[in-house]
């Protein structure tokens, strides 16, 4: 492992991994090739982000958080931290599978909610996340709805980080940071803030 955790982050972790690799072949949770490689393409992919934010209280919101990535990576991640992470997945087996691993795990500081994120309240969460869900001009709306005024969206991107940024620039306003990926090339993890409507 890569990046430096504690031992109980590690314990809970490679727990975490089992539980994937038990629901994987009914529900599939990650791409059945990239099941060998959990750790290395996935788990420490999410990782990334709590090297780089280390919140400390509020609501961080994971949205279509699938399998739990970064969601349950970054609950797991901050267990002895005041914020409360909420995953948010349409797909009711995979919710099933979250609670799952919350409860084996005895997270305290982790929930889930079944139900489309644009149907949901508006949540005034802190943080936010998000990997594979869409690309960025579909996610902005997401943004606007849901963080609070002075809040972070953690996005995790693929290679065309760079054309999904300029085409959401056509229509909104907000900060961005950008910081490459570690674990894939041309990858990148956006930091955006400020989010506004032109
Ligand atoms: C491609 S998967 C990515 C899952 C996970 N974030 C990852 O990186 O492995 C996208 C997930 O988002 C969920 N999803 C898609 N649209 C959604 C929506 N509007 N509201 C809530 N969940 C949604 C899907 O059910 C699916 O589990």
């Amino acid at each position: 492992m890569n990046v430096s955790v504690s031992r109980e982050t590690m314990d809970r972790l490679a727990a975490y991994e089992a539980l994937i690799q038990r629901w994987n072949p009914r529900i599939n949770l990650v791409a059945p090739a990239s099941l060998l490689q959990l750790r290395d393409r996935h788990i420490e992919d999410c990782l990334q982000i709590s090297q780089l934010v280390a919140p400390e209280a509020g609501l961080w919101a994971d949205f279509g958080s699938g399998g739990g990535l970064p969601g349950l990576v970054l609950a797991i991640a901050n267990a002895d931290s005041r914020t409360r992470f909420l995953l948010v997945e349409s797909d009711q087996r995979k919710a099933t599978f979250l609670r799952t691993v919350i409860r084996e795990l005895g997270l305290q500081n982790a929930t889930v909610k079944t139900a489309r994120i644009e149907e949901i309240d508006p949540l005034n969460a802190a943080y936010i996340s998000a990997r594979a869900l869409a690309p960025l001009p579909r996610l902005m709306p997401y943004l606007e709805r849901h963080m609070s005024a002075d809040g972070q969206a953690w996005l995790m991107k693929g290679q065309r980080w760079q054309s999904e940024l300029t085409e959401a620039q056509e229509n909104w306003r907000f900060n961005a940071k950008v910081h490459p990926s570690s674990t894939q090339d041309g990858a990148a993890i956006l930091e955006i803030s400020g989010v506004s409507h032109v």
